[in-house]
């Protein structure tokens, strides 16, 4: 019942990551939020992210969200607009329902630590 195997383990993750970078990177709303971004240590930093948060044998290396989202001004429409890629990847990649459930409750409560900064 860990959901680090229910979102596949590390290679299911790292699937999902690029999943949602691409979608990112399609997406008209947020795509420019991102120009600044280095996209290979974001997709390692998100994956560990993920990976420690699901409880699967990762330590997160990347910096504090506060310090990461200070300053860019991110809104809660782009916000939603994040959430919205990342289910629509995981519907795609065909992750069980109560998996995206439990990934979208643990990522919910940063919120505060990514808008308005
Ligand atoms: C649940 C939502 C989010 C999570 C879990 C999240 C997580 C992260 C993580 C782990 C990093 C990498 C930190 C590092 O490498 O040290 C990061 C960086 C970044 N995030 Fe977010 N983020 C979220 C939402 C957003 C949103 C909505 C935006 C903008 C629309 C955004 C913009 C960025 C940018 C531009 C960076 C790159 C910073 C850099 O390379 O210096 N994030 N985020």
């Amino acid at each position: 019942d860990s959901l680090y195997q229910d979102l596949g383990g590390m290679t299911g993750i790292e699937t999902l990551v690029d999943g949602l970078l691409f979608r990112i990177s399609e997406d008209s709303r947020i795509v420019d939020q991102f120009a600044d971004a280095d996209p290979g240590r974001l997709h390692r930093t998100l994956s560990e992210q993920i990976c420690e948060l699901a409880g699967g044998p990762c330590v997160y290396s990347g910096d504090d969200m506060v310090t990461v989202h200070t300053g860019r001004n991110i809104s809660e429409a782009s916000f939603n607009a994040l959430v919205e890629d990342l289910v629509e990847v995981m519907e795609y990649q065909h992750i069980p329902i109560r998996a995206q459930n439990r990934l979208l409750a643990l990522l919910a409560p940063m919120r505060g630590e990514i808008i308005r900064l």
